[in-house]
């Protein structure tokens, strides 16, 4: 990461997390993360797989470098930012998958499901993941197997 000025970070959830997302949302701003919060504003239903593209679109162009995404389970909102081209997203439950996706898979985003953690547990878990960074080594090469080769 450029440590000369601050990481933006995109957060997005559905309806299943909003008060989560901006719990986390305020604390990394108070952290000195640069918070790109591109919603849904509201609790009425919606649908995770928009929310979860529309994130992941802002990590893969480039415009944030990292990438905070959460639904009831964290699943779904992730499957949908996996099928974006460059993403690389993980759900975590515990701190320690938070540090290892970074670490050995170099995740460019993270993924909380609200109705699996509490929020002290899901701040934790986000703290771990903004504070670690990838080895590269032999896990760039893996990570780099992991894109879909053009054919
Ligand atoms: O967990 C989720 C997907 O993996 C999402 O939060 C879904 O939106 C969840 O299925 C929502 O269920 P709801 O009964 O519509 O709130």
């Amino acid at each position: 990461m450029d440590q000369t000025k601050p990481t933006r970070v995109v957060l997005s959830s559905d309806h299943a997390a909003i008060e989560l997302r901006q719990a986390i949302a305020d604390h990394i701003a108070a952290n000195g993360y640069e918070v790109v919060d591109i919603g849904p504003i509201t609790a009425e239903s919606t649908h995770y797989p928009k929310h979860g593209a529309a994130a992941a679109e802002r990590v893969a162009s480039g415009d944030c470098e990292l990438g905070i995404i959460l639904c009831g389970t964290g699943q779904g909102i992730m499957m949908a930012a996996n099928k974006v081209k460059g993403i690389r997203c993980g759900v975590c439950s515990e701190t320690f998958s938070a540090k290892m996706i970074r670490q050995h898979n170099n995740a460019n985003m993270l993924s909380i499901g609200a109705r699996v953690v509490g929020d002290s547990l899901a701040v934790e878990i986000v703290d771990t993941f903004l504070s670690t960074e990838f080895e590269g080594g032999r896990h760039a090469t893996r990570v780099d197997m992991i894109e879909p080769q053009d054919s």
